[in-house]
């Protein structure tokens, strides 16, 4: 059987959740149970609400939705919300799980009519799956093959009508064909120091941790705008607050905290200044390719394009181009390198 259940322990890594691990039993306490409850992503929000009650005024079964987004920004935790706010029961699998089409048989007849089917990396399901998982999306039909050669026949199976909720973290990476199978895509976008301000103090309420507003803010703005990184912090600056300090929360104390694990003020980590220091003094700025990168880091190259790299673009540290990543001024000020002969590097 391929569902599996959410119960692994944390990763050596704290707090960096590579995509093909479940997330561990502390997130799952902290993950918001209803869309009143999750913090930011209002547009998403709103849509999907929208969805679940026009579903429900015509008594009908919700479409299928897609959601994409960076790891750690509430992918599965919306898909838990969807499925509690239509009532219906959650089905959980994901891409590398499904090995055979026997495997998505397995699951897709379990379904009783109106249950969630959540697939997590849904861009890493087999190409010769995927083409099941077509008629089964659209006409709620499953036509297999059974036997091989003379004797190979096809039979149709009728699927009560189900919801699909895939996510992704690399959404270039569907097919067209699938993809346009969801009625909705929503992509989800990195948290405001805001919101995860809210959300650093909405946990910090739910494991009876004090911290004041500024201890909060404090978390936040180094959280690269992804809740998990900043419920991650909060613990490490919870163990420090109560061995260093009163057990209160307070900005010098989670900066403190923060500083002894080299999370710097912009949120980047060790591997984040490893990377710029690579790409700046062995690559020379670049360009260079990603594969390369991998290999002078020794970080496997889908968790830099899936972790690393975004927030390092969206933060104008750096660009990727056709010809590969590039250091852009502010990483040369970053890790404290002279600035490239010539000011601003070629972008082209
Ligand atoms: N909007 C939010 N408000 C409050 N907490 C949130 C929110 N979004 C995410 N979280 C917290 O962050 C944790 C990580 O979220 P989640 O596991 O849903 O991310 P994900 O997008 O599925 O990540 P991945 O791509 O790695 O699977 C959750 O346990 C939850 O506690
Ligand atoms: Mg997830």
């Amino acid at each position: 059987m391929v569902l599996f259940a959410h119960a692994a322990p944390m990763s050596d890594n704290f707090y960096q959740k590579t995509t093909n691990e479940p997330a561990s039993s502390f997130d799952i306490s902290l993950r918001p149970p209803a869309f009143s409850e999750f913090i930011g992503q209002e547009k998403v929000k709103e849509r999907l609400l929208l969805m679940v009650e026009a579903a429900e005024k015509r008594g009908d079964v919700l479409d299928h939705v897609l959601l994409s987004g960076p790891p750690g920004l509430g992918k599965t935790t919306l898909a838990n919300i969807i499925s509690r706010a239509s009532g219906s029961q959650l089905h959980t699998t994901s891409g590398p799980q499904i090995e055979k089409a026997g495997d998505l048989a397995g699951v897709l007849t379990n379904l009783q009519k109106g249950d969630v089917l959540f697939i997590d990396e849904i861009h890493r399901l087999h190409p010769a799956i995927e083409e099941y998982l077509y008629p089964a999306m659209e006409d709620f039909r499953l036509d297999i093959i059974i036997d091989s050669g003379p004797s190979a026949r096809s039979i149709q199976l009728n699927l009560p009508r189900f919801t699909l909720v895939g996510a992704t973290t690399r959404s270039g990476m569907l097919t067209a064909p699938l993809r346009s199978r969801f009625g909705l895509t929503n992509r989800l976008d990195y948290y405001s120091k805001e919101e995860l301000a809210r959300i650093v103090e909405r946990s910090a309420g739910l494991l009876e941790i004090p911290v004041k507003p500024d201890g909060a803010l404090e978390i936040a703005s180094r959280s690269r705008g992804t809740p998990r990184v900043a419920n991650a912090l909060l613990r490490w600056v919870r163990d420090y607050a109560q061995v260093k300090g009163d057990g209160t929360i307070t900005g010098p104390i989670a900066d403190a905290a923060l500083a002894m694990i080299e999370i710097d003020s912009d949120g980047l980590d060790e591997m984040d200044k490893r990377l710029l220091e690579a790409l700046i003094y062995k690559f020379n700025g670049g360009p260079v390719g990603v594969g390369s990168l991998a290999v002078a880091v020794g970080e496997d190259a889908a968790t830099l394009e899936e972790v690393h790299e975004p927030f390092l673009i969206l933060q104008g540290f750096l660009q990727r181009t056709p010809r590969g990543r590039l250091a852009l001024p502010a990483a040369y000020e970053k890790i404290g390198a002279p600035p490239p002969p010539g000011g601003q590097p070629n972008l082209l």
